[in-house]
């Protein structure tokens, strides 16, 4: 089997290197491999294996959160200002299989004018949908002509699921008039739905290593396609031409501390960068890829200027509410999050809630035409000139999750807990993600820029997600009040302070009137703990040059030759959703990309020669 710990003789050159193993990548070097079984291909991923139960049993996904998890990076932030000089901590996935091994497998597609407004040839969403269909095998409701039902990703209900809370939630949002909806992942509806999740019927995590790489590292069909785990790519390495023709990598001291080599290998053909958006830049900047000026503060030779890279960092703006509830064990994961259940039982009892990830209801809403207005001349102007007239695009997403939000040691009160996650889908602010030297050990000078934008637009959103889900929960019967400490601190008189109650609320619930006073607390709060949702994006964009852009619609980078960025980092705008099903689309895209123009063809059908 071509998985390595350490480089074996004979890898000292190959066809192609794909730095960093993550979701994208798996998609890439399996497509390239199945194209043709001459082409070697290797893998250099920073972190281990995926071969986890925290990572296998999606209920155990929370673990890999925890600060001691190697599985995810915890990136630091530059003190932000405008967050009250908070750091932020921004995890990302860090094994093999990327953010798809660790994430919390909501199965979540754009919007239609999500891709068509990335404005690149080939890139629209009608040349897209084929990839998303082609990647997975979807057991859900909807419209089959958008959907894929034999590919390699499994997505389904998993095997747990709790209906009560379901039921409860959709009804509550149909009282106040949300629309409800079978399946807002089509790319032309939004509404409310059952949660559909990258989980398997019989309960696996659909991580991209597992569905697509490891199959074929095991097939004895694809001997060509390597993959290295626990090293980590210093730099690109370019001849006089500025032609990628290797890397150099280091064993990551994390899994192997007494190996401090620098290490090459060569690429016959082609390098491709794909180390996620907080990844990709410091990769390409450490190569001589980037703002000539950052380069030379940090003292990297130029080899390419591409002040673009590093830029326009976005990511989705969230914060968690939990609930009380009425809940019964069995119908939350709050036992296992407190430790109360030991995972290792249920393993042993092949536990059907081990197939669940707690996230039941999954919503893409926006506001009405008089509730922008309510929320200032500002937002309605940005109301009117980016949403108003593009009605599949959501402001917010918003899931409920029966499970508190947050890790034991955060001194979670016994109970059975509900949440709400907001998350603002197209923020106004950006930030970047730069080098600060030449090493692996170097830290970032990462800001994510939360809440920066001029006119203020992107707090409203999450002003308007709370209320609303507030509302919605308020309306649900197994409501039983706010966990104050998590709400925004009301005064005890004010009509939105938070109540501890012993059954539902009355039938006739009024919606909150919030004072302006109120609305202040709700800003401040928001200031104090927005957080990320984990869906970084937009670093190396694919956009001309002159627009900050880093690759070209075939995701060249500008200046170089042999050399490619194919992963998030290349989406040139938000999206209207969670963010895996798009990087695993980035990934099948590229690999057509990189079929075609190697040539690889051979009588094969790419999508696009399909159609
Ligand atoms: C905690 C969390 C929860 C999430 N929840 C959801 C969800 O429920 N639904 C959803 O749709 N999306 C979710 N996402 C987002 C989604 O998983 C990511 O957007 C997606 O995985 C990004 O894919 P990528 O290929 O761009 O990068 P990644 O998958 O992050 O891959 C980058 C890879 O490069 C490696 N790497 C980085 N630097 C180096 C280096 N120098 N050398 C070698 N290797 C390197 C990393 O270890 C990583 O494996 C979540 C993400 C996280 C982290």
């Amino acid at each position: 089997m071509g998985l390595y710990k350490n480089l074996p003789a004979g890898l000292e050159v190959v066809d192609i290197i794909i730095a960093g193993g993550g979701t994208a990548s798996c998609v890439i070097a399996s497509r390239l491999a199945d194209a043709s079984p001459e082409l070697s291909i290797l893998v250099i991923e920073g972190g281990s294996n995926n071969d986890s139960p925290t990572i296998r049993y999606p209920a155990l996904f929370l673990a890999n959160m925890a600060p001691t998890s190697t599985a995810n990076t915890f990136h630091q932030t530059v003190k932000e200002e405008q967050l009250g000089g908070r750091e932020l901590i921004i995890p990302t996935g860090a094994v093999l299989g990327g953010g798809s091994s660790t994430n919390f497998m909501m199965y979540s597609r754009a919007q239609r004018s999500d891709f068509d407004g990335w404005n690149a040839a080939g890139w629209s969403a009608n040349e897209m949908l084929p990839y998303l269909k082609k990647l997975e095998t979807y057991h859900g409701p909807g419209n089959k002509a958008q959907h894929g039902y034999d590919g390699p990703i499994q997505v389904s209900g998993g095997t747990y699921g709790v209906l009560r809370s379901q039921n409860d939630f959709l009804a509550a949002a149909e009282k106040i008039g949300l629309p409800v909806v079978e399946d807002a992942q089509n790319l032309d509806v939004i509404g409310i739905q059952r949660a559909m999740r990258y989980i398997s019927p019989d309960g696996k995590r659909q991580d991209a290593a597992t569905a697509y790489l490891h199959p074929r590292l095991q097939d004895g069909h694809h001997r060509n396609l390597h993959v290295l785990v626990e090293h980590q790519i210093v730099r690109v390495l370019f001849d006089g031409d500025k032609r990628a023709v290797g890397v150099e990598f280091k064993a990551n001291p994390t899994f192997q501390p007494g190996d401090s080599i620098t290490r090459s290998v060569k690429a016959q053909k082609l390098v491709i960068v794909s180390c996620g958006a907080c990844g990709s830049p410091a990769v390409l900047e450490r190569s001589g890829v980037g703002n000539p000026e950052i380069l030379k503060q940090v003292g990297v030779e130029l080899v390419a200027s591409v002040p673009g890279v590093g830029e326009d960092f976005e990511d989705h703006q969230s914060v968690l509410y939990p609930y009380r509830s009425n809940l019964n064990p069995d119908e939350t994961l709050d036992a296992m999050v407190t430790g109360r259940a030991d995972p290792m039982e249920l393993i042993k009892n092949n536990d059907k809630m081990l197939g669940w990830n707690c996230l039941d209801v999954s919503c893409k809403l926006r506001p009405t035409d008089a509730e922008a207005t309510a929320l200032g001349p500002k937002f309605k102007e940005a109301w009117e000139n980016d949403f108003k007239n593009k009605p599949d695009r959501p402001l917010v997403l918003m899931a409920s999750a029966n499970s508190f939000p947050g890790l034991p040691e955060e001194g979670i009160p016994p109970g059975q807990y509900f949440a709400i996650s907001n998350f603002s889908v197209y923020p106004y602010s950006r930030g970047h993600i730069h080098i600060t030297g030449p090493n692996l050990t170097d830290p970032l000078n990462f800001k994510t820029g939360f809440f920066s934008d001029a006119d203020g637009v992107d707090i409203k959103m999450l002003v308007w997600a709370y209320k609303k889900s507030r509302e919605i929960v308020r309306r649900m019967d197994l409501y039983r009040g706010e966990v104050p400490s998590w709400h925004p601190a009301f005064p005890p008189l004010s009509a939105a302070a938070c109540i501890d109650t012993d059954g539902p609320l009355a039938n006739d619930v009024q919606d909150i009137q919030y004072t302006a006073d109120d609305d202040q607390i709700i800003e401040q709060w928001l200031i104090d703990k927005v957080g990320t949702s984990w869906h970084s994006l937009g670093t190396c964009k694919m956009a001309p040059y002159d627009k900050d852009g880093v690759v070209d619609t075939k995701l060249s980078v500008y200046g170089t030759k042999g050399l490619k960025v194919a992963d998030l980092s290349i989406a040139p705008g938000n999206v209207g959703a969670h963010t895996n099903n798009t990087a695993l689309a980035i990934g099948e895209k590229a690999a057509d990309v990189i079929i075609k123009e190697l040539g690889l063809l051979k009588g094969q059908k790419t999508v696009n020669s399909e159609r």
